[in-house]
């Protein structure tokens, strides 16, 4: 037996919810379902805009896939294109095109005869053209031709030409309430492409059936709505004519019964895509963010796995919990009568001047927040004189990020397993005008991250990092393909990342190839950070990648000071990890730390508000910084120093 889904049309998070309890393995958001519930007719005249507001609603109640009808795309491949950024970024699973001509007709509406179809050709070009502009939206085409009275032969001759065009899904339309219409296509179209049926108007067709050719997944479209209609005339009726509410009591549901289902919001997480045992984190971790409405919008903007992978941590996430934990818990002795009236936050580091000691942290794949990705964080930052740091996985290539933050902006690189990319990646740093590289020394494996494996999350298949576009990546990657023909350059990435093997020497090695300044991020163990400043850092970096690395790695916080004890008298110590407020940033500069990088956060204003987004987290912080130092008598940052931590034996 073949793969059998059953899909619900839905047109609300509520009806989303009560399907998501039923067992719908899929939601519909079906055009009729949309159009009736907002009292309009079903011809395509809800904004694409209102779709994906829609959309968005329903992803913020349910992790279940999300099938979206896009109708004919308003009968252009532009506005189809549209749908399908906007759908992808509102959290849809699949959108689905028909050929019909527009404004399309509802299949089901016999009061019209006549059905036009659009061309083959020109709907595999708008099927294309939908392909080429996803992410990780799945495109489905539907067919309208046995709806338009052709038989089964043109049904499947438009449905080949539209799988040749790039559709993941095929989708065929049928009218007659009877199966013989649809099973001679599902036959030879179902073991080529994953199939979508709605046969609404088949009520003795046992789902099964389908299946048995290959992966189908059957919608029952419309039911929810048409009883929504059926149900509440019937009681508003017995209402009205007896005014009696208990009357009609019997056939509602009890108050409680909407809290619970509001309550229940995300409480189904589909099951693991991949068989790798990981515990599981707790549900609906709450993220601290510096501005909390942030992840809130950025819950409901992203996909749901890509806010995952930005929010989660390794293991249990117990080591990214703690690393806010342990910020939370030291606290701050301010000095009085300091005369604090003018303040500076003002600094320098490594030869780059700041307008206080913040930078972002390095993030791959911004473009999972925000189609302007690191363009947008990069611009932000140096727009209040702060710094960037771009990593070697950034969605943006570094020319175009340089561009944006000319004078702050720092590289950060892995060392891969085939060196000359990261090599070729610090030499263009170096050309677009980076002021210091950043080598990242904690991934030796990537961390096991329990959301990304439920999710089934494949970063790089997700979002192409732009490292890809490389030069030195692109020789390789055809020089490897004569080998293996398939090898995608997702594929490649993941060959070359994370190398295990890799050692001091490569740091040496990467130490004589660059003359910018060195920082070396993810450092923890004193002997470590004594051993990178020997071996020519200029920085070192103090982090726990997060928590994405593992959830028993010692807080960043409670590594910090020893690491200043070990190296603090010869470079300078930054510090990430855990940072959600200005208060924060003040009790690691206290710790001794000379600058703070700034990580999740950032992604949720980026995620929220683009730019604009990424200006107000860092504005809050320096903002709160500013006024922490005032409080603790503090007039500029070097001001900030050990004697203010906690309660001690005051001499
Ligand atoms: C989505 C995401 C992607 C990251 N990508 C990178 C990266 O490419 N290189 C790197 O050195 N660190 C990377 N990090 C780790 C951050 O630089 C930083 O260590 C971490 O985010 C700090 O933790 P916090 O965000 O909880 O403050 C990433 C972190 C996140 C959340």
């Amino acid at each position: 037996m073949n793969e059998l889904r059953i899909g619900i049309g839905v047109h609300s998070p509520i009806t989303a919810l009560l399907a998501e309890e039923a067992g719908a393995d899929v939601l519909w958001l079906g055009s009729l379902e949309m159009s009736a519930s907002r009292g309009v007719p079903d011809r395509e005249v809800l904004e694409v805009t209102e779709v994906a507001a829609i959309v968005r609603s329903v992803r913020a109640v349910t992790s279940l896939p999300i099938y979206v009808d896009a109708d004919t795309g308003r009968g252009s491949d532009e506005v189809a294109v549209l749908a399908t950024k906007l759908y992808e970024e509102a959290g849809a699973t699949a959108i689905c095109v028909e050929d019909n001509v527009f404004p399309k007709r509802n299949s089901l509406d016999d009061r019209f005869s006549g059905r036009e179809l659009l061309g083959a050709e020109a709907f595999a070009e708008r099927i294309s053209a939908m392909v080429a502009a996803r992410r990780s939206i799945q495109v489905i085409a539907r067919t309208e031709a046995l709806v338009a009275g052709h038989g089964a032969d043109v049904a499947v001759r438009r449905l080949r030409r539209y799988a040749a065009a790039g559709a993941d899904a095929l989708f065929a339309q049928a009218n007659r309430a009877s199966a013989d219409q649809l099973l001679p296509v599902v036959e030879r179209i179902a073991p080529l492409r994953p199939m979508v049926l709605a046969p609404t108007v088949l009520p003795g067709v046992d789902a099964e059936a389908f299946a048995a050719h290959g992966p189908v997944t059957v919608i029952f479209a419309n039911v929810v709505i048409r009883n929504l209609v059926a149900q509440t005339s019937r009681v508003l009726r017995d209402l009205m004519a007896s005014r009696r509410l208990e009357n009609v009591l019997p056939d509602l549901a009890g108050v409680e019964r909407l809290f619970e289902l509001a309550e229940h919001g995300h409480a189904t997480d589909p099951p693991p895509a991949t068989g790798v045992p990981v515990p599981e984190p707790r549900p609906r971790v709450e993220e601290r963010a510096t501005r909390p409405s942030d992840v809130e919008t950025a819950r409901v903007r992203m996909t749901e796995a890509a806010f995952d992978y930005c929010a989660g941590g390794a293991g249990d996430e117990s080591g990214m919990r703690r690393n806010v934990e342990r910020l939370d818990a030291l606290t701050l002795t301010p000095r009085v009568l300091r005369d604090v009236s003018a303040r500076s936050t003002l600094t320098e580091l490594l030869g780059t001047p700041l307008s206080a000691p913040l930078l972002v942290t390095p993030m791959g794949l911004q473009a999972l927040c925000h189609p302007r990705a690191e363009v947008a964080t990069a611009a932000a930052a140096h727009s209040l004189g702060l710094g960037f740091t771009l990593s070697m996985f950034s969605s943006r290539p570094v020319e175009e990020v340089a561009e944006a933050a000319p004078d702050r902006l720092w590289q950060q690189v892995y060392l891969l397993r085939e060196r000359e990319v990261s090599w070729s990646l610090v030499g263009r740093a170096e050309q677009a005008g980076a002021r210091a590289v950043v080598c990242t020394v904690d991934v030796p494996l990537v961390g096991r991250r329990s959301r990304d494996a439920r999710n089934g999350f494949r970063r790089f298949d997700t979002a192409p990092p732009a490292i890809v576009q490389d030069p030195c990546f692109v020789d390789l990657l055809a020089h490897r393909r004569r080998r293996d023909p398939s090898l995608t350059p997702a594929g490649l990435v993941a060959e070359l990342f994370p190398d295990p093997a890799v050692s001091w020497a490569d740091l040496a090695e990467l130490r004589s190839r660059t003359r910018l300044p060195l920082v070396v991020k993810g450092v923890l163990h004193p002997q470590d950070a004594r051993r990178a400043v020997d071996a020519g850092a200029d920085a070192i970096q103090v982090s726990t990648h997060g928590g994405r690395q593992s959830d028993r790695h010692v807080a960043a916080a409670d590594a910090l000071p020893a690491v200043v004890a070990a190296v603090g008298d010869r470079v300078p110590v930054l510090f990430d990890s855990g940072v959600r407020t200005g208060a924060h940033v003040a009790t690691v500069l206290a710790l001794g730390a000379r600058a703070v990088l700034v990580g999740r956060p950032v992604l949720w204003g980026l995620a929220a508000r683009g730019q604009e987004g990424v200006e107000g987290v860092l504005r809050s912080l320096t903002e709160e910084l500013d006024h922490t130092m005032a409080l603790l008598g503090a007039p500029a940052v070097d001001g900030l120093d050990r004697e203010l931590i906690g309660v001690r034996e005051w001499a």
